[in-house]
């Protein structure tokens, strides 16, 4: 038996902010701020500790709040055994993520996810699925991902992946950079994938599970925002350790030092190992509490995540109907 529709879905949906941002133009290297970037493990780990147990949304406000993550997904698949098949039918997800039954039951209309994340030789597939959805596709680049093919090939493959038709390009940076400390190489490699990029978004990965220190994450996302990134992004999904909280929250409060500075926004993208509707949850919450709403909107902030999508769907559909059902029948690709 349908539950009474919640009054506050369809609202919570429509008030997603719907502005376009300028891009971030960058800035030119301070260094000085560089140095001074820091950042205090044990604070931030005791303010991540205060974030699942805080902000405890129920009912009719955790289904919009659900709703809302998946107009924030980069529905991804990364795999060596992609096919043009798999793609589509993550495409028909992208375009239809919740079971159009249980969006009639919320009365919700016209959700998607936020973009579909593929490598370039599926950008044509990935198009062809989501022609006439406005979905963007985005492709990892820059030899995703270790990032250590020469780099004339890394600017050619975001080149030839714009010209596929990528509206986004998720790069990762030279991580021997940040360990090294060599600010200048991570600026300039940076700045010439911006470059390269052209009117497609530059989301730039740090790959923070191989980064050593949270210093090192305040410093790389600063480097990246000066050069011009339009996203900052955790992780591959591909590192021993993907998006944490404390990662998290040093990367945004970089993005926030960076507003405050420049008046620039610039997203940012927790991806690898989010996949449960609880966590998402708590992602939502750090945002709101550290960025504000202007942030909760997929034009800042995208989910990167493979299976994330199916948990939620089934959250959803305990919500509408009373019942769970099993993770096998909210397949995702
Ligand atoms: O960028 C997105 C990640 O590769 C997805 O990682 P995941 O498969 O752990 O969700």
């Amino acid at each position: 038996m349908p539950r009474t529709m919640p009054q506050t879905i369809q609202p919570a949906l429509a008030a997603l902010p719907q502005t376009m941002h300028p891009r971030n133009p960058g800035m030119a290297l301070d260094m000085a701020w560089i140095r001074a970037a820091r950042a205090n493990r044990s604070a931030i780990e005791r303010r991540c500790a205060t974030l699942p147990g805080r902000r405890s949304v129920k009912g009719a406000h955790q289904a919009a709040w659900l709703l809302r993550a998946v107009s924030m997904i980069d529905l991804t698949t990364l795999s060596g055994d992609d096919t043009p098949g798999r793609v589509a039918r993550l495409c028909a997800k992208a375009r239809q993520p919740v079971r159009a039954d249980l969006l009639g039951a919320l009365g919700v209309e016209g959700l998607t996810t936020g973009a579909v994340c593929v490598y370039h030789e599926m950008i044509a597939p990935a198009l062809a699925a989501l022609d006439g959805s406005g979905i963007p596709v985005a492709a990892v680049s820059t030899g995703f991902p270790a990032g250590l093919s020469p780099f004339a090939t890394r600017l050619a493959e975001i080149e030839a992946s714009v010209a596929a038709g990528a509206r986004e390009i998720d790069i990762v940076i030279s991580r021997r950079h940040v360990l090294l400390g060599d600010w200048q190489a991570l600026y300039d490699e940076v700045a010439a994938f911006r470059a390269a990029c052209g009117p497609a978004h530059l989301k730039t990965i740090l790959a923070t599970g191989e980064l050593g220190t949270l210093q090192n994450v305040a410093r790389a996302s600063l480097v990246c925002m000066m050069a011009g990134a339009d996203f900052i992004k955790t992780s591959t999904g591909k590192e021993p350790v993907n998006a944490t909280l404390p990662v998290g929250l040093t990367m945004v409060r970089a993005i926030r030092a960076y507003h405050g500075v420049t008046g620039h926004r610039v997203g940012f993208k927790p991806a690898g190992g989010i996949s449960r509707a609880r966590d998402a949850l708590v992602w939502l919450a750090l945002i709101k509490e550290e960025l504000g709403d202007a942030w909760l909107t997929p034009e800042l902030f995208r989910f990167g995540a493979s299976s994330l999508l199916g948990d939620i769907e089934r959250q959803i559909e305990h919500h509408v109907t009373g019942a769970y059902s099993a993770a096998w029948r909210h397949p995702v690709g």
